[in-house]
């Protein structure tokens, strides 16, 4: 399956000279490139209780079908299909890797958020980080206490999954998980949320943490390549993101227990070095329940060791860097009371 890429997206695999870097588009809308990979786009006349809505896509290359989603909307708003009532800021997060299809150049960009790049400086990624997270803070920094401040970070993953789409939750300190954000979550169409248990180099962990945004990793299908995407599958978010800044989402009853699963991350699998040996297959999804007992990995001495059954693996990749999560053991959650 082929789609067309609008001049947004052209520009960022083909950046090219602009004329002007500001101009205005229908309804009023006025558009800045701030890079050749971060467009924010402003309505005529915000309402005074607006949100401030930062959609990150292409954090790893080769996660195509995001970038056509958001590339889509980015287009109807342009052309007026789409009316846009809250500023919105894109940012495409690894345009060298999207060029090459490939999920990072030198370094997991997804490794090196919350200043974690600043020990890498030189790497393509360690750039890449330290500019994003200027767009987000220069963003983010407009909105006054009476605004809301959303972040999705979309994504799509190498393996299979047995809820195909499900979305994580950074950990949030002391701060409650929303209810609201949950249910909105659902319609998009996600199907399990896996709540964090700690603090990570993540984009989406540095938006909730540094800026107090309501900020998510969404995990939409399966990674494939431009071209190759069936954008069909992802009529849930689009539908969902659409709305949410055409102001059109209708009443959601808050999330209840049950409304789909949650998981806690109990621990993740160090990669410490290239002894390290997954022990499951190439085929086994996300979210596959580990028998009690099973040995999951093994790094020299080390041993993961499933316990209790309801363990579920998440993740699972033996080909990162050493010194980086090789996959997340999760188990069932319920949200805090
Ligand atoms: O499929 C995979 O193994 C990785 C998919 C992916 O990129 N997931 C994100 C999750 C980020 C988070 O924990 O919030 C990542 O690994 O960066
Ligand atoms: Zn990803």
């Amino acid at each position: 399956m082929t789609t067309s890429h609008s001049r947004f997206l052209q520009h960022v695999l083909q950046p090219a000279a602009l004329a002007e870097t500001s101009w205005t588009l229908a309804h009023g809308v006025t558009a800045c490139w701030h890079d050749d990979s971060a467009v924010e786009l402003r309505p005529a006349t915000p309402a005074a209780n607006c949100s401030y809505i930062l959609l990150s896509c292409g954090i790893h290359g080769n996660e195509t079908a995001p970038v056509e989603v958001v590339d889509g909307i980015l287009s109807d708003i342009a052309s007026g299909r789409l009316h846009l009532h809250h500023p919105l800021l894109v940012l495409f997060g690894n345009p060298q890797a999207m060029r090459c299809g490939e999920r990072y150049l030198d370094y997991d960009l997804n490794r090196l958020f919350n200043g974690a790049h600043q020990p890498h400086a030189g790497l393509y990624e360690a750039e890449r980080a330290a500019l994003l997270e200027q767009h987000a803070s220069r963003f983010f920094a407009q909105a006054g206490p009476e605004h809301g401040k959303l972040h999705y970070d979309l994504h799509t993953a190498i393996r299979g999954s047995v809820y195909e789409k499900f979305a994580i939750y950074p950990f949030l300190h002391q701060r409650p998980h929303q209810r609201s954000q949950l249910a909105w979550l659902k319609h998009c169409g996600i199907e399990a949320v896996l709540l964090h248990s700690k603090p990570a180099n993540t984009f989406s962990y540095y938006t909730s943490q540094q800026h107090q945004a309501a900020a998510f990793t969404l995990e939409l299908g399966k990674a494939r390549p431009f071209g190759e995407n069936d954008l069909s599958r992802f009529a849930g978010i689009d539908q969902a993101l659409r709305q949410l800044l055409d102001n059109s989402t209708p009443t959601l009853p808050d999330y209840r227990d049950g409304d789909y699963p949650l998981f806690r991350a109990k621990y993740d699998l160090i990669k410490h070095s290239e002894a390290f040996r997954l022990h499951l297959a190439a085929s086994v999804e996300n979210f596959t329940v580990l028998p009690d007992g099973m040995l999951i990995a093994d790094d020299g001495a080390e041993r993961y060791v499933a316990s209790g059954g309801e363990e579920r693996i998440l993740f699972p990749n033996p080909g990162v860097k050493p010194g980086l999560r090789a996959g997340i053991v999760v188990e069932p959650a319920m949200l805090d009371a």
